[in-house]
């Protein structure tokens, strides 16, 4: 029993792994070609991606018959550069575009790009980090694979909009303000212009909590020395979680 749950641990790793390599070739491609466009200075810009802080996240959001009032994610902006989705056909996905929910369609074979916190930061503004959530479905479960890619360890982040930071001064930052006051301010708490900030208002981004199940996260694909020290494979079932190292 022991074996063959290692050895579907072992497959689903190998496959994650494969899969968040070419995800990270996708990402690192589309990443540069908005970088041109925005015309940003291209030692710099490759700081601004890295794929060795990619990892992978796969979902189940549980059917709920009370469709109106669950959500599998609450209403959140990623904190990455880039975040691909790869949803199955049971639609749930939101974005919020002027002001209106849509609802993102699935359609096979496709992935969705979400743009993040950092990319916004680096394109000074020109495009926004997408408020996004996740509808629990009436009669099916869910499930969606997610890989999610960051600006390289001590890369700091030049903006006109925004005072130079790095991406752990902006994870630590969200840390405190979830522990704090209970929610994400994000990058409202970066901005140049120095200002008197009440976050305990409107408007303020959630830590996108919600009723969905983490089945498996795969973290930094690409450092297989990190995995040996507490990384690895970690797997929540209701209820419960397991953590394995591979
Ligand atoms: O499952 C999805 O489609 C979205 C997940 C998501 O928004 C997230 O993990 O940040
Ligand atoms: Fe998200």
């Amino acid at each position: 029993m022991l074996t063959s749950y290692c050895c579907f641990l072992r497959f689903t790793r190998i496959l994650l792994e494969e899969y968040g390599s070419h995800l990270a070739r996708l990402a690192t491609a589309i990443f540069g070609a908005m970088a041109e466009n925005l015309h940003l200075d291209p030692e710099l810009s490759k700081t601004y991606i890295s794929e060795s802080t990619g990892f992978v996240r796969v979902y189940r959001y549980p059917q709920c018959s009370m469709e109106n009032e669950a959500w599998g994610i609450n209403v959140h902006t990623d904190s990455s550069v880039l975040s691909v989705l790869n949803q199955d056909q049971v639609a749930g996905l939101q974005v919020l575009k002027d002001d209106n929910w849509l609802q993102v369609k699935p359609i096979p074979d496709t992935l969705i790009f979400n743009l993040g916190d950092m990319m916004q930061a680096i394109s000074d503004d020109k495009y926004k980090s997408v408020k996004h959530r996740v509808k629990l479905n009436k009669e099916k479960d869910r499930f969606s694979i997610c890989y999610f890619v960051f600006p390289a360890e001590g890369s700091v982040i030049h903006s006109s909009k925004y005072r130079p930071f790095t991406y752990s001064d902006f994870q630590a930052q969200v840390q405190q303000d979830v522990k704090t006051l209970g929610f994400k301010v994000g990058l409202e708490r970066f901005r140049a212009a120095e200002r008197e900030l009440d976050f305990n208002g409107d408007g303020a981004c959630t830590n996108g909590v919600g009723d969905h199940e983490l089945i498996y996260s795969l973290f930094r694909l690409f450092l297989p020395s990190e995995m040996a020290n507490g990384g690895g494979v970690i797997f929540h079932e209701p209820w419960q979680s397991y953590h394995a190292v591979l």
